[in-house]
């Protein structure tokens, strides 16, 4: 069983994470790490932090010499904003002399609509939204996207599979293409200022995102993983909480501003009649396969062996600059939103997120399946089911 936790702050002196159940003998190093976060740095439309500040990553336990030695993997992200927020998000008391006056450490009392501001003031009885949003910013995803790197390389290693991911839609430009990402073409695809495979739909987001930005607005839009080369058979449909696709969809939900989450054609489905909407299974050369991948290359909460597809869509980005209506809770009078600085739009670097998730969702079923306290035992038990598998 797989493990993970993040801790740290947005504007903290770092990102912490621990993947625990790792087998050992996977191949990672320092700069896989970097390069996945490089990835969720890029995309059209991020806001002005992402240009200056920089992923310092540095691997503090559970990697030697580049394999993992069995236990828990431990990666600190480093923020290189910290040095402007020392004092104001210091971990120990300052004196308040000091913190008079400084703008940074102003109180935060016109809570944006949409982000978690007012409600985490509630809940955990603050004055002031700061330290509810330095938690429930999206800087905590490179902590998880580093992880993600780690769970990719073992699925890679363990059972040949790759996951990899794509724009379909921004501010309601829905690309027309139906092509899936393959993985040789990632270099490609991450090429594209919004990684979306169709030149012409990301032209016009684009567009879209520019006149957001002209109209002081924010966009969201949908990502779609999939994941090629899965054996049958991961996740059950036993019980609720073993179906791949409940914990995929939880996963995936579970990313800041994610509102929704389909698997395979998802809501299409509900619409399309019975005869149109399965995979009928054919047997081939290859074996059984499914002429169609409708469902998302699950059945029954279970992989099939087809390329598993789920999509996941952002809402716009809470702080808008065209400001929202709120109150000032300081004064209980109508008030505009915070606003300093934010993304006109993230969605392709929450598609980078979201394959993290899926990464370490079926890294932790491939692990439930096969087992293995090195990637060779999961490598050995997985082929050996395949070879003994009754149906082909
Ligand atoms: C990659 C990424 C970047 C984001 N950047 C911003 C941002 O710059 N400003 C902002 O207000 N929200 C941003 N968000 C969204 C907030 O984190 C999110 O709105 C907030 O957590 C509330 O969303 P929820 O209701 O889904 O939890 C970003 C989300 C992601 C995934
Ligand atoms: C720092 C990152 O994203 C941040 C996520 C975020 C939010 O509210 O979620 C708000 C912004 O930060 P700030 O308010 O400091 O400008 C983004 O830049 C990152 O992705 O590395």
């Amino acid at each position: 069983m797989l493990r993970w936790l993040t801790a740290g702050e947005s504007h903290g002196p770092s990102l912490v994470a621990i993947l625990e159940g790792l087998p050992a003998h996977v191949e990672v190093t320092t700069e896989d790490i970097s390069d996945a976060l490089a990835r969720r740095r890029l995309g059209y439309g991020r806001g002005a932090r992402m240009k200056f500040e920089a992923d310092e990553v540095t691997i503090v336990g559970g990697i030697r010499h580049g394999r993992s030695q069995g236990g828990p993997v431990a990666i600190q992200v480093g923020n290189t904003e910290w040095p402007k927020w020392e004092t104001v998000m210091s971990a120990d008391p300052v004196d308040p002399a000091i913190l008079e006056g400084m703008a940074r450490n102003a109180p935060l009392t016109r809570p944006r609509p949409g982000h978690a501001d007012l409600a985490g003031m509630q809940k955990y009885d603050f004055e002031d939204a700061r330290p509810i949003l330095e938690r429930a910013s999206a800087r905590e995803t490179a902590a998880r996207v580093a992880l993600g790197r780690v769970a990719s390389n073992f699925l890679e290693q363990a059972v040949g599979a790759r996951v990899v991911s794509h724009v379909l839609e921004i501010g309601g430009v829905r690309t027309p293409s139906t092509n899936l990402p393959n993985p040789a073409d990632l270099a490609h695809l991450d090429a594209d200022p919004v990684r979306c495979l169709d030149p012409d739909g990301s032209k016009l987001m684009v567009e879209r995102i520019d006149q957001a930005h002209k109209d002081g607005d924010t966009l969201g839009g949908v990502v779609e993983v999939v994941v090629h080369g899965l054996p049958p058979g991961l996740g059950s449909h036993v019980h609720w909480d073993r179906r791949l696709d409940a914990r995929l969809a939880g996963a995936l939900m579970g990313i800041q501003a994610i509102k929704g989450v389909e698997v395979g054609d998802g809501f299409e489905l509900a619409a399309t009649p019975g005869s149109l909407a399965h995979d009928e299974i054919v047997p081939t050369e290859d074996g059984l396969r499914r002429v169609s991948g409708r469902s998302g290359g699950t059945e029954g909460g279970m992989t099939t062996g087809e390329i598993l597809r789920v999509r996941a869509g952002m809402k716009p980005i809470a702080t808008v600059p065209r400001a929202l209506r709120t109150v000032d809770v300081a004064t209980g009078q109508e008030a505009v939103a915070h606003h300093q600085r934010s993304d006109v739009c993230a969605v392709p670097a929450a598609g980078i997120v979201a394959e993290a998730m899926v990464a370490l969702v079926i890294a932790d079923a491939v692990l439930e399946k096969f087992g293995g306290d090195s990637v060779q035992e999961t490598r050995r038990n997985a082929q050996s089911y395949l070879d003994t598998l009754r149906y082909r």
